[in-house]
């Protein structure tokens, strides 16, 4: 299911390039200076990106085969996933990376699919644990794996650059479900392997 949009429908978005060039101004810029023209313009596709996310459906991105998938009831781990998100506080980046592991049970997903998911949700206003606990619960519906399992390391720009002020620090979020709760074999070794890369 698609997950709620940014906009509410009760609400239009009457928001332009000059609602951005009036931010220049209130900076105390010089929004007509040359450097800065065609600046409302760029911010605007740059936050078209940055929020594509709510724009894609999930359950679109995860084709799942059955074919492959018969034999092979182990680990599938892919890790050193790239996630650039922005927190919903601030508007700031933060940014790192993303492991994923699930255990199949006669399903499986294209690889490039759990980094397409990762995208999904992390082009949206998160936070981390909202971020983590989207994928591994959307991975789970879709795939309908026997465990899935998400480690997320980033480091956030509101904490480094302002407030705090904590250069380098790396919060980490985990999501495990199904099997990866009860067999501890199993969600040792996702976890290893989450540690050995990211
Ligand atoms: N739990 C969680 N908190 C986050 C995330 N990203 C940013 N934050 C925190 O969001 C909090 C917002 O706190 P507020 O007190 O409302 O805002 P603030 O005055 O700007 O806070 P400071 O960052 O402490 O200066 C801060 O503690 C941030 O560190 C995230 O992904 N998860
Ligand atoms: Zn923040």
């Amino acid at each position: 299911m698609k997950q709620p949009t940014h906009t509410d429908p009760a609400q239009p978005d009457d928001f332009s390039t000059e609602d951005w060039r009036r931010l220049l101004t209130h900076l105390g810029e010089n929004a007509d200076r040359q450097g800065l023209r065609e600046t409302p313009q760029r911010v605007e596709k740059a936050w078209k990106h940055w929020t594509s996310g709510y724009d894609q459906d999930p359950a679109e991105i995860l084709k799942v085969f059955e074919d492959g998938a018969e034999q092979y009831n182990e680990l599938i781990v892919v890790r050193g996933i790239p996630v650039y998100s922005h927190c919903e506080h601030h508007l700031a980046p933060f940014f790192g990376t993303a492991t994923i592991g699930y255990t199949p049970n006669g399903k499986i997903v294209g690889l490039s699919k759990l980094t397409r998911l990762v995208d999904c949700f992390a082009k949206r206003l998160q936070v981390q644990e909202r971020l983590t606990i989207q994928i591994a619960d959307t991975l789970m519906e879709h795939v309908q794996p026997l465990s899935v399992g998400v480690v997320i390391r980033c480091r956030h720009m509101c904490m480094e650059s302002r407030g705090i002020r904590t250069p380098g620090e790396e919060t980490v979020t985990s999501a495990l479900l199904g099997e990866m709760r009860t067999n501890l074999g199993l969600r040792n070794e996702f976890l290893m392997l989450a540690r050995e890369k990211n």
